[in-house]
């Protein structure tokens, strides 16, 4: 059967008014339940083809077709952006608040379950100041999660943080990721991180951004020992040479 992509670029391609072309005419297709990730250096276009996926800007050239509706996609910033006057509850409610969804104790309801889902239900009250990085980041992604979306986009969300909070939480987004059936787009400029998540990994090269190779990542499991195994050096190889090839 073939499955209609959730999103679908084609020839999609972005000049910026001041001449800088971010990104070269490319295709691309993400299909449900996929965890596809970006990788690619600094400055190379990947913010700028999420940010189109996602609407928040526009390709110059081609189309983006997306099958989720804005309702059904969250998408995750660099930093964890919460408000440092209101409560980790508060933070959390924000979209649920900004599109009216939902009665006062079902939204506190949503809100409690998503703080659940990253471990948090214990701090709602807590103010962002007293979170460490890594919590803070866990409250945006239960914001990105309090609206049930079918598609994640997540613009290098964790890319601030030690590698051992960072790797919790791609255990966790891992995780959450399998339990809702998520469709995940994430940016990187980690190869071991693009290979530890992904299920396909698009290897973008310097601007403008084009795609020089599109890898399947193969894992029989994903756990610390994975990412001490011959199988994740291997794959990690693969997508360090086609990082060198995007530099030519
Ligand atoms: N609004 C804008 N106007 C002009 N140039 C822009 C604009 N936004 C981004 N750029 C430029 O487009 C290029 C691609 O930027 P983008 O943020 O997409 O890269 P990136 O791969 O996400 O980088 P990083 O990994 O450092 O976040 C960069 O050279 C950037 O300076």
């Amino acid at each position: 059967m073939n499955i209609a992509p959730v999103l679908q670029a084609r020839g999609v391609g972005r000049r910026f008014p001041n001449g800088v072309e971010a990104l070269a005419p490319l295709d691309l297709d993400v299909r449900a339940g996929e965890f596809v990730t970006l990788l690619g250096p600094s400055g190379c276009g990947k913010t700028t083809l999420l940010r189109i996926c996602a609407g928040l800007d526009a390709p110059t050239c081609g189309t983006l077709r997306r099958e989720v509706d804005d309702s059904r996609l969250s998408y995750v910033f660099q930093d964890a952006t919460l408000m440092p006057w209101a409560s980790v509850a508060a933070n959390v409610r924000l979209p649920l608040d900004l599109e009216r969804r939902g009665g006062k104790p079902e939204r506190r309801a949503r809100v409690m379950q998503a703080l659940e889902r990253v471990g948090l239900a214990d701090f709602a009250g807590a103010l962002p100041r007293e979170l460490s990085g890594g919590m803070r980041m866990r409250v945006s992604i239960a914001r990105a999660l309090v609206t049930e979306p079918a598609l994640l986009l997540m613009d290098e969300p964790f890319g601030a943080l030690d590698d051992i909070t960072r790797q919790h939480l791609d255990d966790e987004l891992l995780a959450l990721a399998a339990a809702q059936g998520l469709t995940v787009v994430f940016v990187t400029h980690s190869i071991f991180e693009a290979v530890y998540l992904s299920d396909r990994v698009i290897v973008m090269s310097r601007r403008p951004g084009r795609i020089v190779a599109d890898i399947a990542i193969e894992a029989t499991r994903r756990d610390a020992a994975f990412r001490v195994s011959p199988q994740f050096a291997m794959q990690a190889a693969r997508l360090q040479a086609a990082l060198v090839e995007g530099q030519r």
